[in-house]
């Protein structure tokens, strides 16, 4: 991608290849339907639940949403149909170092190949005009797809808007649990927001090998937007480190898997972290997710929250550039740069800064 970054500052036992079993859970909240296009206004219950989760974790899962299951069957169905496509097909819209978009099976996350492929696209300018014209050129490229598969393209167009509201929605909540007015933050995605939708496509490796080795779909990382919506199907990998250990997200049929990004991080002054995650390469089946990476406008500036600074919680940060941050990580991704760029040299304290 990635909108990912590095584990810098993390223990030693985050790079393990051990995974530790445990009882505690990802927190698992209930959004009374509020999320349906006519659900209910979120209760300040809700708004609390959310804070706690990202306070704690930087991770949830969100049931009883009220998205339509058809949003999630129809999206998971054409990734199927689509990574199934010959390879020669989706080499076709492989993505390049002067566009983050399209297909690829080379991703790296920190420098280690990732054992998957994708498949990304994201926010179009002017969607009245082609993918490829200039005024769709956007710092991450622009948007393109497998020939003759329009079917594609057109359910996970009708999904990303869908994501896109659901993400608008969390935002608003978010804002509430900060004690905020819920449309605090929106002035830095309306009208230009970021976003991009990747597909993963994990492919299954022998039980003889992952016993041998523990084997990494995608390599520990944190998310660099400002949240991330995931959906992912019946088969666990996820795992996100918390309290010194590995916790596997246990699939829900039907759940969204939330987390915080960097950007979220850098706004709330740490209040909310953006947590270390990986994914273990399924043994013996295939796996599929879907995140869906809510990004600010390129041109806005991240600095710590007034409500998230105090005494005890000095500012953080310096002030940072989402267009900046992204398209210097996104070199990162495509190859081998070296260290990586990441929030922590934002960071007031760091000596290079
Ligand atoms: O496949 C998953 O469940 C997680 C994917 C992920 O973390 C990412 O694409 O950044
Ligand atoms: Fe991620």
């Amino acid at each position: 991608m990635c909108a990912t970054d590095s584990a810098v500052g993390q223990s030693a036992a985050a790079h393990s290849n051990t995974t530790t079993t445990s009882s505690i859970q990802v927190p698992v909240i209930d959004a009374g339907s509020c999320f349906a296009p006519d659900g209910p206004q979120p209760s300040a219950e809700l708004s609390r639940q959310i804070r706690e989760a990202c306070e704690q974790w930087g991770f949830f899962q969100l049931i009883n949403h009220g998205v339509s299951p058809a949003y999630l069957q129809r999206q998971h169905e054409a990734s199927g149909t689509f990574f199934s496509l010959p390879l020669d097909l989706k080499l076709q819209c492989k993505r390049s170092a002067d566009n983050a978009r399209g297909y690829f099976n080379d991703e790296l996350t920190k420098q280690v190949l990732d054992l998957k492929e994708g498949f990304d696209f994201g926010h179009k300018p002017h969607p009245e005009l082609p993918d490829d014209h200039p005024h769709n050129r956007t710092l991450d490229g622009c948007n393109r797809w497998p020939g003759g598969q329009d079917d594609f393209k057109a359910i996970m167009t009708e999904y990303y808007e869908e994501m896109a509201r659901v993400s608008f929605r969390l935002l608003e909540i978010m804002c509430m649990g900060l004690g905020l007015p819920p449309t605090a933050l929106h002035h830095f995605f309306q009208g230009a927001h970021t976003s991009f939708l990747r597909l993963n496509y994990y492919p299954p490796v022998s039980a003889q090998q992952a016993q041998q080795q523990l084997k990494l779909g995608i390599n520990p990382h944190k998310d660099a937007g400002f949240l991330t919506v995931l959906v992912q199907d019946d088969v666990p990998g996820l795992q996100v480190y918390h309290d010194r250990q590995w916790h596997t997200v246990q699939p829900i049929p039907g759940a969204f898997v939330i987390n915080v990004g960097d950007m979220c991080q850098v706004l709330t002054n740490d209040k909310f972290n953006a947590p270390l995650h990986r994914v273990v390469a399924p043994a013996g089946r295939e796996r599929y997710s879907a995140p869906f990476f809510f990004n600010p406008a390129y041109a806005a500036n991240h600095e710590s929250l007034e409500c998230c600074i105090d005494t005890d919680h000095p500012r953080a940060y310096r002030t940072l550039n989402w267009g900046d941050f992204r398209s210097k990580r996104f070199q990162g991704d495509y190859a081998d740069v070296g260290e990586e760029v990441q929030i922590e040299h934002y960071r007031l304290s760091d000596p290079s800064g």
